[in-house]
């Protein structure tokens, strides 16, 4: 994350298209948000364009805007997503999704600078940056046939991959800090960092800042961080677009750290007694059972 924040900076500096690639609720917008606020375009628009969530037969005149009478229901003249960022920051948000009808368009809009909307012979030029965001795996989905070879090449100029927040630990707890200060005048106890810290966080901030919202709420109920964290999905379905490369790479990673081979140590100590194993780890039984679990969702990825 922070060599993210490194890459955002230096690329702040120009008008390079930017490819931000992560899990879902890894805070990508929000990165292409803070790009376009530290970029030189900052006083034009930002406009975020979710490529998942458009009606497939009006693509061509929400990109490149139509003229009045176009087609049915064409009651006005509309200048499109592409005209709208003029001068600002174009966000192409799971541009993964993009059909690809519209993904030749999009080329020819970067290549020629320009638009041409849905009933007019003109083209009218254009000046934006185009920041785009996946949580696919675009060059599984090129091999595929479903992405355009030449226009990944266009948007892959600069990527910039968002870790997910299991990855980046020291990060979380500066974020989970940043979001309760919003919610709280009290700070977060020391044991309720630890046991966020130690949580899998599949859904990324997104989840993180849910579980925060609602402990907000039900704290004064007598409910616990951790009575939270229990009742919370901890499954792996994001991982499902991970590259099995990575997969791999992190798995080994997570097997090799001494937290894992303490636990397996002190289970085998203990008897298997998960709760005498925490205890002695110094975490909750809970927490350790997240752990167990996640090693073994990996190992059973890992073979699938
Ligand atoms: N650094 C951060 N600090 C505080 N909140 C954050 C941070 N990063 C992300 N969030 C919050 O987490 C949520 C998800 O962020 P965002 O929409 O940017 O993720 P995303 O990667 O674009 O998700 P998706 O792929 O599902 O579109 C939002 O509510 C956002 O405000």
């Amino acid at each position: 994350m922070a060599d993210s924040k490194k890459l955002l900076e230096i690329a702040a500096r120009s008008s390079i298209p930017v490819l931000l690639c992560g899990e879902s609720g890894t805070g990508k917008e929000v990165m292409a948000r803070r790009l376009h606020a530290m970029s030189d375009r900052a006083q034009g628009a930002f406009v975020a364009v979710n490529c998942g969530a458009i009606s497939p037969g009006l693509v061509e005149s929400l990109f490149e805007g139509s003229c009045r009478g176009a087609f049915t229901g064409a009651v006005s003249n509309q200048q499109g997503f592409v005209r709208a960022a003029d001068h600002g920051t174009l966000f192409l948000d799971e541009i993964g999704e993009l059909p690809l009808e519209i993904q030749t368009r999009l080329l020819r809009i970067l290549q020629e600078r320009s638009v041409t909307p849905v009933g007019s012979q003109q083209s009218i030029p254009v000046d934006f940056r185009l920041i785009c965001a996946t949580h696919r795996n675009l060059q599984a989905a090129v091999c595929a046939g479903k992405f355009r070879e030449d226009l990944f090449f266009r948007l892959n100029v600069f990527p910039i991959r968002l870790l997910p927040l299991r990855e980046r630990i020291d990060e979380l707890r500066t974020i989970a800090v940043e979001i309760w200060r919003e919610l709280s005048s009290r700070n977060l106890t020391e044991s309720e960092l630890k046991s966020l810290c130690q949580f899998p966080w599949p859904g990324n901030v997104r989840q993180l800042k849910n579980v925060l919202e609602r402990f907000q709420l039900l704290q004064n109920l007598g409910e616990t961080l951790d009575d939270i964290l229990s009742s919370e999905p901890w499954d792996f379905r994001s991982l499902q677009n991970i590259h099995v490369q990575e997969l791999s790479a992190s798995l080994y990673r997570s097997v090799k750290t001494p937290a894992w081979k303490s636990i397996q140590e002190t289970l085998l100590q203990c008897g298997n007694n998960k709760t005498k194993a925490a205890a002695r780890l110094g975490i909750s039984r809970g927490s350790l059972c997240y752990q167990i679990k996640i090693h073994n969702q990996q190992l059973r990825n890992l073979e699938n």
